[in-house]
């Protein structure tokens, strides 16, 4: 058991990001979670849950009150309904964030679990990031490009090695040295944080059928190839290019420990479709821990109590591994 909590940032107050939260710390002892503490707006958790909520006033706080209520650092008195459209749940998001984010850096927490937010709305308050991953590696002084956006579910991890950019912009985002550095950095995030010592990854191609060839495309044969025989030099294990329609059936996911993709979809897909109900997203290559869970804010639903908390359970259970594994190294 951890003695630090885990920061849980609450996302946007009109999202789910608050009902998932207070649903994981309802079912702590039967989901044996680490002890965390929310951050974000007191009125946006009692918009949605009637169980027992305290505001602390630091981290420290937390432990006493963590058998009785669910802990809340309060970033701003004023919050969003859910479902509502008002930006202050972007700017309310955005606070929650950043604090959680330092709060980890200075280790008063010992790992960032991070709620939904609206991309979209975080770009019109300003966001200039394209993703809460590249914020947080900003915050730690890490390049984005060292970093890797892990999806993951019980039987399936996927890194992305182009992540939120407009699908027409992906070929020319692609290069030998992007796609190394993705599998670097999601080999060694595997080897640290996971305990995976010698992880087998899985590169997807680009085209269909991994370009026949050259037959079907040449990126697999330009681009994709170099990268893993640059990955290999340096001693990883490493496949492919792989037919992207093939590498994701079961008996084909028992071969490797993180298919490396091309592009958002072709990694996300397979993973929701499969894990959407306990799917988290990890970035790789950070000084800290950070998960989140694989969903979004579904403001279809908000406020409804229909919010299913597995993926947050499963993304608050990580943290603490990873954060435990961190801290014995
Ligand atoms: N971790 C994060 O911060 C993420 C944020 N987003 C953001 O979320 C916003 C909405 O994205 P969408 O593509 O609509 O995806 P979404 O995941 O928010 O919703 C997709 C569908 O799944 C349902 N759903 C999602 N989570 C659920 C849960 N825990 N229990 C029950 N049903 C659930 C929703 O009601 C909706 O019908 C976007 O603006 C996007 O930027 C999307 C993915 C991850
Ligand atoms: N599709 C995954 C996703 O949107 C995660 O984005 P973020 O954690 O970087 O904000």
């Amino acid at each position: 058991m951890l003695d630090t909590p885990l920061a849980v940032s609450l996302g946007d107050p009109a999202g789910i990001g608050p009902e998932v939260v207070a649903k994981s710390w309802e079912r702590r002892h039967a989901e044996r979670l680490p002890p965390f503490f929310a951050v974000g707006n007191l009125a946006a958790v009692e918009a949605v849950w009637d169980g027992p909520v305290e505001t602390i006033g630091a981290p420290d706080e937390a432990a006493a009150i963590w058998d009785e209520a669910l802990p809340v650092l309060q970033i701003a008195d004023s919050t969003t309904p859910p479902g509502g459209h008002e930006l202050i749940g972007a700017r309310n998001a955005l606070d929650a964030l950043e604090l959680a984010v330092g709060l980890t850096r200075s280790g008063a927490a010992s790992g960032l679990v991070t709620g939904p937010v609206s991309k979209v709305r975080l770009y019109a308050v300003g966001f200039n990031h394209p993703g809460q991953t590249e914020f947080v590696a900003e915050r730690c002084g890490v390049s984005r490009e060292l970093t890797a956006m892990m999806l993951a579910g019980p039987t399936l991890r996927v890194v992305p090695v182009t992540t939120h950019i407009p699908f027409r912009e992906v070929i020319d985002a692609l290069s030998v040295e992007r796609i190394a550095a993705k599998g670097r950095a999601a080999a060694r995030g595997l080897q640290r944080q996971f305990g995976i010592e010698n992880p087998r990854i899985a590169v997807a191609g680009l085209n269909p059928h991994a370009g026949e060839q050259g037959a079907l495309g040449r990126e697999e044969i330009d681009i994709i190839t170099p990268a893993i025989e640059r990955l290999r030099e340096e001693g990883y294990e490493v496949t492919g290019p792989h037919p992207p329609d093939v590498m994701f059936n079961a008996h084909r996911r028992a071969t490797y420990d993180l298919a490396l993709c091309m592009y958002h979809d072709q990694g996300l897909i397979p993973l929701k479709t499969l894990h959407f109900d306990d799917g988290i997203n990890v970035t790789l290559g950070l000084p800290i821990v950070r998960t989140s869970p694989d969903h979004g804010t579904a403001f279809d639903i908000a406020g409804k109590n229909m919010a299913d908390p597995g993926a947050m359970i499963a993304a608050i259970r990580t943290a603490g591994e990873c954060a435990a594994r961190l801290a014995a190294a």
